[in-house]
């Protein structure tokens, strides 16, 4: 099954949700089919009533349509449960279906884009909005079928049965449908708000939650929790509003079939009166008015459903129109062994949108294979945006970033993520235990391997003190571990993936001395056998470095050795004595 079908701007809500309800056509028949039984087997009690009222009438035995009318009556129960079991079967798969999809999709989205998204929101389409679309499987797509094809086929017999009588009725009925249809665009506006609002709710939500004790320290919970009421309370406002629409629409549905009772009573007694028809027909007749109520009230319920299926559809395609990576297979992570890569920019120009200024103003620097170079440079020169730029999270606006002599873009990407270890500043680390952290880029790594690089990043003290060893959970964002443990989880996890290419971005205070030194001989040792970029902010990172790239303002201005930079260049002085000692005093 494709997952990657992206809609195109301009498909309208109802073709994605036949597309969602494609591949489960055949069982949406099979509840249908089921559907319309039951309603076929309802459609026939009035005719067996009517033959019962003649048979009464002419005194001749009721015994078999009684028979006749228990039978079609335990049919309908039966038939209903069966159908209705399968519709909601149905239903779940297309909100399974819808689910699958988008959340394969934001997998792939682009880090550009999801810079500009709350999560909570995106979260929200595929938590909520996507349950919304199991009413309109089964009210909708089925109700309008079914409901629309029970009602043409009792209008056809109640033609049969009278015409006069069916006109009234008809025109009953499209008196009703001309307010139903003024009414049906304030219920999708109201549901396209509500649903909106419930994004509002989870983006608000994601982000207190995902930064609970900053909130707290900041005392900000009252502040906070006004944003996520508010969002709720009109979730609440927009919903209540789509009920009363509803309900209104719904009432005028069963309204009008009142009236068209009463009417055709009132015409149909006259009918009578005059000898146009007799009894048993205008009883007939009744019956179906009063049978037509349910496929009636099934369509209207269909056509307000719909609405908010719609607005929960219109969000799910905004999420899948925002810009994602080609869907492709993972690619094989390196051999043991395997030849470390050399990295060029060539006068890479980038900035983060197009409204924001330029980040990289034309930087161009070439690191051969093996050994480690440093990024060093004020805070905001662009260093960590190398790194982005290098792993194609973001693409560059001109010139060239080469591996192996070859432009980054030409690679797929999953081909040349794999070939790279890349430890983020924050060094993230997900909620789960500590096992599943080290193997989340190498799933295949044996345990000789996780032995080994456990030692090398000194995490097998940590290990060894948990009574849950690597089973040991470790929390929403790795809470439950320390800053510096987190950054070795960080670590080993990158080396796990056994990089060509290691990034380190390295983070200003969190190892303590003992760790410090010991990670640097790893790097060390790793830059013996693979390329490392580091962005360092610890003169021991640095003056350990094979070479150091100067960043300032967006552009490289030096290269050269810790020497021959502190006597050469003056911002590189400057920071030397300034910034990489004061970070590395509180750790000596
Ligand atoms: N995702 C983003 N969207 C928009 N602007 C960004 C984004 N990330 C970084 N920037 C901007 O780009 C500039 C360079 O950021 P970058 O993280 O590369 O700096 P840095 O040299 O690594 O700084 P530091 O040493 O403080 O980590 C900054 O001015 C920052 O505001």
């Amino acid at each position: 099954m494709a997952v990657d079908e992206t809609p195109e701007a301009d498909v309208p809500p109802w073709r994605m949700l036949l597309a969602y309800a494609r591949p489960h056509r055949w069982a949406l028949l099979a509840g249908a089919l089921l559907s319309l039984a039951t309603g076929a087997t309802g459609l026939a009690l009035p005719l067996v009533a009517r033959s019962l009222i003649d048979d009464l009438s002419e005194d001749r035995s009721i015994a078999g349509a009684l028979v006749l009318m228990s039978v079609l009556v335990v049919a309908n129960a039966g038939v209903g449960a069966l159908g209705s079991y399968v519709l909601r079967r149905t239903a779940e798969s297309v909100v399974l279906t819808a689910r699958r999809r988008l959340s394969s999709y934001l997998l792939r989205l682009r880090i550009a884009a999801v810079d500009r998204t709350e999560p909570g929101d995106l979260m929200a389409r595929v938590t909520s909005d996507s349950t919304l679309l199991r009413e309109v499987t089964t009210d909708t797509l089925v109700g309008l079928g079914t409901g629309g094809l029970t009602a043409v086929a009792t209008l056809v017999l109640m033609g049969v049965v009278d015409p006069v009588l069916l006109a009234v009725t008809a025109g009953v009925i499209a008196a009703a449908g001309t307010v139903i249809g003024v009414i049906v665009p304030r219920i999708n506006r109201a549901a396209k708000r509500a649903a909106e609002s419930v994004g509002l709710m989870g983006a608000a939500l994601e982000r207190v939650l995902g930064a609970l004790r900053t909130v707290k320290a900041s005392g900000a919970e009252h502040r906070e929790e006004r944003a996520v009421h508010a969002a709720a309370q009109e979730s609440w406002r927009q919903s209540v509003r789509a009920a009363k629409w509803s309900a209104l629409a719904g009432n005028t549905a069963g309204l009008s079939m009142q009236v068209a009772f009463i009417t055709v009573l009132a015409v149909g007694g006259a009918r009578v009166a005059t000898g146009a028809i007799d009894v048993g027909t205008l009883v007939a007749f009744l019956l179906y008015v009063f049978y037509l109520m349910s496929p009636i009230q099934q369509v209207v319920g269909a056509v307000t459903q719909y609405q908010s299926g719609a607005a929960a559809l219109t969000r799910i395609r905004e999420a899948q129109l925002l810009p994602a990576e080609p869907a492709a297979e993972p690619a094989p992570l390196p051999e043991p062994g395997a030849e470390p890569a050399g990295l060029a920019f060539e006068d890479v120009r980038f900035r983060y949108a197009d409204d924001l200024p330029f980040v990289h103003h034309g930087v161009s620097f070439r690191v051969p294979p093996r050994g480690m170079t440093a990024f060093v440079g004020p805070s905001g020169a662009g260093k960590t945006t190398v790194f982005s730029l290098i792993e194609r999270f973001y693409e560059p606006t001109a010139g060239r970033i080469l591996l192996d002599g070859a432009d980054v873009t030409r690679y797929p990407i999953p081909a040349l993520r794999a070939a790279i270890g890349y430890v983020e500043q924050d060094a993230p680390v997900l909620s789960g235990s500590l096992g599943d952290n080290l193997l989340l880029g190498n799933a295949a790594a044996g345990e000789d391997d996780v032995r080994a690089v456990l030692k090398t990043t000194r995490l097998d003290g940590l290990v060894a003190r948990l009574p849950q060893g690597l089973d040991t959970l470790v929390g929403h964002r790795g809470t439950r571990l320390s800053g510096g443990e987190r950054q070795r989880v960080a670590i080993a996890r990158a080396l796990l993936r056994r990089p060509r290419l290691l990034l380190l971005d390295e983070a200003t205070s969190q190892l303590d001395a003992v760790n410090e030194a010991a990670l640097r001989d790893t790097v060390a040792e790793v830059a013996r056998s693979t390329t490392v970029l580091v962005v360092a902010h610890r003169l021991s990172t640095v003056t350990s470095a094979d070479r150091i790239v100067v960043m300032d303002a967006g552009q490289v201005r030096a290269v050269g050795t810790h020497a021959e930079l502190v006597a050469g260049d003056p911002l590189y002085a400057e920071l030397a004595t300034t910034q990489f000692l004061a970070a590395t005093a509180g750790t000596a």
